[in-house]
């Protein structure tokens, strides 16, 4: 028999529960045990859905408050001394690591997030030290466990595996030798206490669990077959009822397999979604062992409809070489980057609804799957899933000739700004002599509960849309005075007509569609709903240029308009599957590209175009990336070289190292760029000094994903250290780390006056 199974389910509710319960909390609007008591009864929902849907093994453990790489660092006591000694609960310590706190006479900085591979899920990475001592904190994976089984379902626990969590870790700031530190040099402290832990499941009654290592697609664990055999042979010692399923995900293994293979496990799932390529090389190799395959077949990061029959035939192809109880079908991943369930979309045409499927169906597709292997029949699933695939295929060749023929006729010299960066900014002084040292921000001000109010009464049309945009005017005038009267030099309109910085564009663009309810955890209690991209992209009219305009008419200060790149946009979305993605990107580049030329006409100074997302989209294996990087890059460049050299051309980026891709940020061209560099050290600023970096650099003086207002102090200690790591860079650009969107008034306020405070000190300081 083939058997299903779901690697992981989204852990939001379907009404977001978890953020409306979480940030209730924080407010102290309810207690603790409220909020416990949301967090169980969603646990509790989750299984019996899957359960519902037919799937054979179901994940636990997979919920969170936060996120599940913080709920291991609690649980394994990965606690860094700053958070240990606070006097606060151990629920607000937790929070405490994701989110920072600034509470009385508590003022915590919150821990690093990065992106999950090369999703736009964020994580909090573990701060390991030499001094870091590994014990059981808590043992949620066996309570969760327990919790399940006593509601009647037995569970496949899921850990992020030690590997993996290591690898992807951090210095903390008390390891004396951090220079020469690497977390992984902690595996033999750290692997013990898993033991411990999958112990205690054993002994709870689990007879499965499922451990992460998606790090297994990347290049850094090509060498580390030794690391991994003492690991698993250590779990199988301690845990031997234990059924160990190794999970990979987001790539493919390559060479890894040969080692991984030889691992004393139960089975291995690998991702034939993203890596479909690598199903004969693995059956290979598992072929002489006993190992059982999970075929991860069902998409975890997308939302099209599986195509069930040619899912089958792979599935067969495996079932041929290992026989059908050696073959598992799965999710290709954990569903936690899919919405929650179709079920609640009213809104879609029934014929786009046709094409998707969305956690819940996701586990549906899994269970046809392993019923259809197995000899059941689900013929009629089968060949309704036949009509949804077809009706799909039909409409995509009607795609838009229009804008594949403007594609076609794109030219190399629109790819480069008319003029080289000495020139162009010689130009741009020439319109506005910003000081040394200008200040500005990242775009958005806080998205206050008014404006959220307004844009909720205005899409449920109790507000009309003159009313509506009265009211964002409002706003606007409110975010210009109050930028003057801080005395913020470069001046943005404060992004309150969106929603989110691409499902806005998404939204204004041809080709997307929408959800109502498609949320997609993105950090802690954030949410998105990324935009679904159907057909070929266009813009049909000016999306920004109304209110930046109107921004502009408010002052004499110089006005920065706002976009989000197309390298953004589309990795926010969930993309087409039928055309590559370079195809999608020019397309949204060529449309962004009219906005920016428009902003330029309507008087606007400088545009930015955000692409925080380059990065995450990087292929997991450095071969991959030049391809990748190539279009990336030039999609921007489509989209911003269409102006003059006077109008002077931003990009901001955040939440990721770009070390490794340094060639190709410069190669953006962009006259400033702005980049976090407020949490992740130095590293960043001095791979700009060690390449040769030109242009203007603007980097993040403070952290805004944490409530603290940073002090003048502090801020000044840190632009001493920008300064120092860039030499020869002569004013910098003095902003914050991201947009303001998440944060109070009060707070922007008083960080703001303060960053401002620390540009005034550096002209003088740095004259
Ligand atoms: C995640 S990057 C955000 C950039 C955007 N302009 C903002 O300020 O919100
Ligand atoms: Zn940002």
């Amino acid at each position: 028999m083939t058997r299903s199974a779901v690697l992981g389910y989204p852990r939001i509710g379907a009404k977001r529960e978890v953020k409306k319960a979480t940030e209730a909390y924080w407010a102290g609007k309810i207690s603790a045990d409220e909020l416990q008591k949301v967090a169980k009864e969603q646990r509790a929902e989750r299984w019996q859905t899957l359960k519902a849907q037919g799937v054979d093994v179901i994940p636990s453990g997979d919920f969170t408050l936060y996120d599940h790489v913080l709920d291991a660092n609690y649980t394994f006591n990965i606690i860094p001394s700053r958070f240990a000694k606070a006097n606060v609960s151990d629920l607000d310590r937790y929070f405490a690591m994701g989110r920072g706190r600034q509470v009385g006479d508590v003022d915590l900085e919150a821990q690093e997030m990065q992106k999950w591979f090369d999703s736009n899920y964020h994580y909090i990475k573990s701060e390991v030290s030499s001094s870091t001592e590994f014990k059981l904190n808590n043992l949620k994976p066996v309570d969760e466990f327990l919790e399940a089984k006593a509601a009647g379902i037995v569970t496949r626990p899921v850990l992020v595996g030690p590997i993996t969590l290591l690898l992807l870790g951090k210095v903390g700031r008390d390891e004396p030798n951090a220079a020469s530190f690497e977390p992984l040099s902690l595996l033999d402290k750290l692997v013990p206490v898993y033991s411990e832990l999958l112990k205690k499941l054993e002994e709870a009654g689990a007879t499965k669990v499922q451990i992460d290592e998606p790090s297994l697609v990347m290049d850094v664990t090509a060498n580390l077959g030794q690391q991994y055999q003492s690991t698993y042979e250590a779990f199988a010692r301690a845990a031997p009822g234990l059924k160990v399923t190794l999970a990979t995900y987001f790539g493919r293994l390559d060479k890894n397999v040969e080692f991984v293979a030889k691992l004393p496990i139960d089975s291995l799932h690998i991702d034939l979604d993203r890596a479909p390529e690598q199903l004969d090389s693995v059956v290979a190799a598992v072929k002489p062992t006993s190992l059982k395959l999970s075929l991860g077949l069902v998409s975890g990061r997308n939302i099209w409809k599986n195509d069930l029959a040619a899912s089958l035939a792979i599935a067969n192809k495996a079932i041929e070489q290992l026989g059908k109880d050696r073959v598992v079908v799965a999710t290709s991943s954990s569903l936690l980057h899919t919405p929650v369930t179709l079920a609640n979309e009213t809104r879609l045409k029934p014929e786009e609804r046709d094409w998707f499927s969305f956690a819940t169906e996701k586990a549906a597709e899994v269970a046809t799957l392993a019923k259809a292997l197995s000899g059941e029949d689900v013929s009629s699933a089968l060949e309704a899933n036949k009509k949804s695939i077809q009706a799909r295929r039909d409409f995509e060749k009607n795609s838009d000739a229009a804008v594949r023929e403007r594609l076609g006729k794109v030219s190399q010299d629109m790819y480069h700004r008319k003029s080289s960066f000495p020139a162009r900014i010689a130009a741009q002084d020439k319109v506005y002599n910003l000081p040394t040292f200008p200040t500005t921000t990242i775009g958005s001000f806080p998205q206050t509960k008014e404006i959220r109010l307004a844009r909720s009464k205005h899409t449920k049309g109790e507000l009309s849309t003159e009313e509506y945009e009265c009211f964002l005017e409002n706003e606007i005038k409110h975010a210009v005075e109050f930028q003057e009267q801080i005395d913020l030099d470069l001046l943005v309109h404060g992004e309150p007509e969106r929603n989110d910085m691409s499902q806005y564009f998404g939204e204004q663009l041809k080709g997307f569609v929408f959800t109502e309810n498609g949320w997609v955890q993105s950090y802690g209690s954030r949410y998105v709903r990324p935009p679904i991209v159907v057909s070929d992209v266009s813009r049909p009219h000016p999306m920004t240029v109304r209110w930046s305009s109107y921004a502009q008419s408010l002052t004499k200060r110089p006005m920065k308009g706002m976009l989000t790149g197309p390298v953004t946009i589309l990795n926010w979305s969930f993309p087409r599957a039928d055309v590559p993605k370079e195809v999608q990107c020019k397309q949204l580049a060529l449309a962004l590209r009219d906005e920016v030329v428009d902003l330029e006409k309507a008087g606007i100074f400088a545009v930015q175009v955000d692409e925080p997302a380059i990065r995450e989209g990087l292929p997991l294996r450095q071969v991959d990336w030049d391809a990748y990087l190539t279009w990336a890059v030039d999609s921007f460049k489509l989209a911003t070289a269409g102006v003059e050299d006077r109008t002077q051309i931003h990009s901001h980026f955040c939440y990721s190292d770009f070390n490794l891709i340094f060639e190709h940020i410069k190669r953006l061209d962009a006259d400033v760029i702005s980049i976090e560099a407020s949490k992740s050290d130095l590293k960043l600023l001095q791979a700009f000094h060690k390449f040769g970096y030109q242009n203007l650099i603007g980097p993040g003086l403070y952290d805004i994903h944490s409530p603290r207002v940073p002090s003048v102090e502090e801020m000044k200690e840190r632009l001493k250290a920008f300064k120092a790591a860039l030499p020869n860079q002569k004013h910098l650009f003095v902003n914050p780390d991201c947009g303001l969107k998440t944060r109070g008034w009060t707070e922007v306020k008083a960080a703001l006056e303060n960053l401002v405070a620390v540009a005034k000190w550096a002209r003088q300081e740095y004259a």
